[in-house]
């Protein structure tokens, strides 16, 4: 750590309330991140946890349940300790003493001393509307004593601009805006958070940051993972509700926002917002010519046959939802007038990979003639599996004649030997201290919708998209990308 780095200090200890106790998102993220936390003290030790769902269960197993899907990722002592702290309530939306009994539950364990409170929606996009009501009509959303509420939502948020609209307006009769922390677990990722130090922090970048150097940016978020149990959720939602409506058009926003005049939750959500209401509207009648959606087929991955997505238990027969987009988009401001923004996104591709490229111009002209081409310069901005900071440039190559050769500037995160918090327990502990930087405010979430609604108009009508590409799993994608990116 860097000596002017402030230590953090250890965070109040809160009551956490998971609702979606029992889900994929709560096993494979929330716990481990609260394990990291309480390892490294940054969450007080005081804090607790309540798990619900509407299945009827004894605390004694869930805990047991806890323990055992955690095993793989956790050892004792510090699955113990996390185990210990942890209890169950049966929390159904639809029966109405549930909210009197949850209140009633952390009462009780606030008897020693009054904790901050914060309420997790890890449950299906369904239930959020339901639990906010149950929640505000318990009176859990009232902030007092000196003690907080605030509301956790994970993406989406809503399915549409309307339905968005509709969470939200739930979510203000009970909560204030400074109390609703929208995740997007991208935001928290390493060379993320670093984009906007890399840019605002460093006088080398900013001056070239522009349409008059910058040729394109490439960003993508490529998954080898299929949809897995998850085809209740993607089947309806498809690439562009499931990455693109948050976590690529945050990447974009991060790329290209204006610098705020200081780093401020509030400052720094007005610039991202910015963004995006500079987006140029995607063309309803010409969406091939910077659109393009996929659907992965049979095929190997990792030397292994993985069946397509019509096969994944639980898609629709014939579903024409895409599991992969590649979009074309630009920016109408000042700053980027012109320089396409190139977005890609999918599942079952060859590998995992996610990054952010950004290609410079070409020399005006090159004087080294018969020494090779010159490559245009390159910031590459690994976010996974490699995370780092590249910038490839062109040097002499060792030896008597004149020859070009790309090499490069490279800063690793892996190998800083830096301290690391992982995605979820950063985004976890700035709910817990309150520090909204990192989560979307709603006119951001309400622009990337609208800006969307073209595509997904197409995609939710019954024929689907005109023109949903089949790529084999295992693959780099659809054919056509290859024909249309620069
Ligand atoms: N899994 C992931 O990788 C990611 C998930 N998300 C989001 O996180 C949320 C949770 O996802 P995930 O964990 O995968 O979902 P799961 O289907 O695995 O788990 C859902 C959980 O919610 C509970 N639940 C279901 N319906 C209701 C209801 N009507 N009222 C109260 N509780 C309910 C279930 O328990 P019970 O049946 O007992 O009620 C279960 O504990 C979703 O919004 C998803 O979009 C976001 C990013 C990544
Ligand atoms: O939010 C989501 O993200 C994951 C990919 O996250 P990563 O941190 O592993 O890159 C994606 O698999 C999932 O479908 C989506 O809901």
């Amino acid at each position: 750590m860097s000596p002017s780095c402030p230590i953090t200090p250890t965070a109040d200890p809160v009551n956490l309330v998971i609702f979606g106790g029992t889900g994929d998102l709560a096993m494979r993220k929330i716990y481990p991140a609260l394990s990291v936390l309480f390892q490294s003290g940054l969450l007080s030790p005081d804090s607790r946890i309540v798990a619900s769902g509407r299945t009827d269960m004894s605390p004694e197993k869930y805990q047991r349940l806890v323990r055992e899907k955690l095993s793989g990722a956790l050892k004792p002592p510090a699955l113990d300790e996390l185990v210990s702290r942890v209890s169950y309530a049966r929390i159904d939306p639809q029966c109405p003493e549930s909210g009197g009994r949850l209140a009633a539950l952390l009462d009780e364990m606030d008897a020693d001393r009054p904790r901050n409170r914060l309420f997790y929606l890890s449950v299906p996009p369904a239930a959020y509307i339901p639990l906010v009501t149950l929640l505000g009509e318990a009176g859990l959303a009232r902030e007092s004593g000196g003690r907080s509420a605030r509301i956790v939502v994970e993406k989406p948020f809503g399915r549409d601009l309307s339905t968005a609209r509709e969470l939200d307006r739930v979510l203000h009769r009970f909560f204030a805006e400074r109390r609703i922390f929208r995740i997007d677990h991208y935001m928290a990722k390493e060379t993320v958070q670093n984009i906007l130090l890399l840019r605002f922090a460093n006088a080398l970048f900013e001056p070239v940051w522009n349409r008059r150097y910058i040729d394109h940016i490439r960003i993508t978020a490529a998954e080898s993972l299929g949809i897995g149990h998850r085809s209740g959720f993607y089947d309806q939602a498809g690439v562009l509700r499931d990455m693109f409506q948050n976590h690529m058009m945050m990447l974009l926003a991060l790329c290209a926002m204006e610098p705020p005049s200081v780093f401020e939750a509030e400052r720094v959500r007005d610039e991202r917002a910015k963004v995006f209401r500079a987006l140029r509207p995607l063309d309803p009648d010409a969406l091939e010519d910077s659109l393009v959606l996929g659907q992965y087929g049979p095929g190997v991955i990792d030397g292994q046959p993985v069946p397509g997505y019509l096969e994944e238990p639980g898609v629709r027969a014939g579903s024409l939802m895409p599991t992969y987009a590649w979009m074309k988009i630009f920016l109408d401001n000042w700053r980027w007038q012109g320089v396409p923004f190139y977005l890609c996104s999918g599942k079952r591709l060859r590998t995992k990979h996610t990054k952010i490229e950004v290609q410079f111009r070409d020399v005006p002209v090159s004087m080294f003639r018969g020494s090779g081409p010159v490559m245009p310069n390159r910031l590459v901005l690994g976010i996974h599996p490699e995370e780092v900071v590249r910038l490839e440039v062109q040097t002499k190559s060792q030896g008597p004649s004149l020859c070009l050769e790309s090499r490069h500037l490279e800063f690793a995160y892996g190998s800083a030997g830096q301290d690391r918090v992982d995605d979820y327990a950063k985004v976890l502990l700035d709910c817990v201290n309150g520090d909204q930087t990192l989560f979307w405010r709603q006119d951001a979430v309400e622009l990337c919708w609208e800006f969307l609604t073209p595509v997904l108009n197409v995609c939710d009508c019954p024929e689907g998209s005109p023109s949903l590409h089949p790529y084999p799993a295992g693959s780099d994608g659809p054919a056509r990308v290859l024909e249309m990116r620069p």
